[in-house]
């Protein structure tokens, strides 16, 4: 890695796979600015004293845990395999599947049990030995536990494990290796941590906030409509917002409502909306928030 200004916040983010896109996203939607030279992992930021990092999301934990990166994203799977001392800040929203023990469909496994003693391949092993050792206790074996950085789902058909432990988000690549499901371990997401011991806290806490508030962006549109007197306290109660909707007098007697929705119920509430009365209804996404 080239090297850094030692007095900058250091912030962690993955540097390619499933988070990388969502991260990138949400730190311009924080406003933090870099310039990234291709091939470089380090990028100095604009108008703030920080250097953002790109690191494997397998590590970042255990750096900022263990090492001097104040501050990173990565998957909760990754903090609870790593057992890194670090401070879960705020969940992110993105990222979201499960880490499961799977079978091969043909062996028709329904009791995890039954895989106690035998060959398990995983990318987790901390995990998977959790989830094993009471079940080898119970059940008087030892489970043997291998790690395989990648392609876990490859294992069984090769002919190296009887079941692995990873992750499943649409289980599509579960399907396609002959696989499903026999135990769920851990649902897990994008988490922001910090290093307990930053000498960075105020950079940090600022960072925090500025997250906090694209998140919430993402999570709520706006919508505003129009609808006459008589309907009022119908509509207003469809639409309540976060604290109470605006409301607006109108010339004609009517009135002007905006108010925030969460965007996975945006739809619904424009049908029961129309339903109820409201007329000119628009919808509009967040570009931040603070709250
Ligand atoms: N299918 C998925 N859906 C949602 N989140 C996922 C999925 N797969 C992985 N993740 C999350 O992203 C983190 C990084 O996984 P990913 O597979 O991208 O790692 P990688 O090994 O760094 O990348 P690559 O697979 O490109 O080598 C996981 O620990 C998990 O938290
Ligand atoms: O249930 P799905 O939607 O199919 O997603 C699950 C897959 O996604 C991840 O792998 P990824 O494709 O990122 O590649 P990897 O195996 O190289 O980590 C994960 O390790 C699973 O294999």
């Amino acid at each position: 890695m080239a090297s850094h200004n030692p007095d900058h916040c250091l912030f962690a983010v993955p540097k390619k796979g499933r988070l990388y896109e969502k991260v990138t996203d949400m730190l311009k939607g924080a406003g933090v600015e870099y310039h990234r030279e291709p091939r470089l992992d380090i990028a100095i930021c604009k108008d703030m004293n920080m250097t953002v990092v790109f690191l494997p999301a397998a590590d970042i934990s255990k750096y900022v845990g263990e090492g001097n990166v104040d501050i990173g994203v990565t998957g909760v799977d990754i903090v609870e395999e790593s057992e890194s001392d670090v401070v879960r800040v705020m969940d992110l929203g993105f990222g979201k599947c499960k880490l499961c023990v799977q079978a091969q469909t043909s062996s028709n496994v329904t009791d995890v049990r039954t895989l106690a003693g035998k060959r398990i391949v995983t990318s987790f092993p901390t995990l998977a030995r959790k989830f094993f050792d009471p079940l080898d206790k119970e059940m008087g074996v030892t489970t043997s536990i291998n790690f395989v950085s990648g392609s876990v789902e490859a294992a069984c058909g090769l002919g190296l494990a009887d079941a692995i432990v990873d992750l499943v988000e649409t289980g599509t690549t579960m399907k396609a290796a002959g696989l499903e499901i026999v135990a769920t371990l851990l649902e897990t997401e994008a988490i922001l941590i910090t290093n307990p011991n930053s000498k960075h806290k105020d950079i940090v806490n600022l960072l925090q906030h500025r997250i906090q508030g694209y998140i919430t962006s993402q999570k709520f549109v706006m919508v505003s409509y129009n609808c006459s007197a008589d309907v009022l306290q119908d509509v207003t109660k469809i639409t309540p917002g976060k604290r109470a909707p605006t409301i607006t007098n109108l010339t004609d007697g009517g009135h002007a409502v905006s108010s925030l929705v969460m965007k996975k119920q945006i739809v619904k509430v424009m049908d029961e909306l129309h339903l109820a009365g409201a007329t000119d209804i628009l919808v509009f996404d967040l570009a931040n928030s603070r709250m």
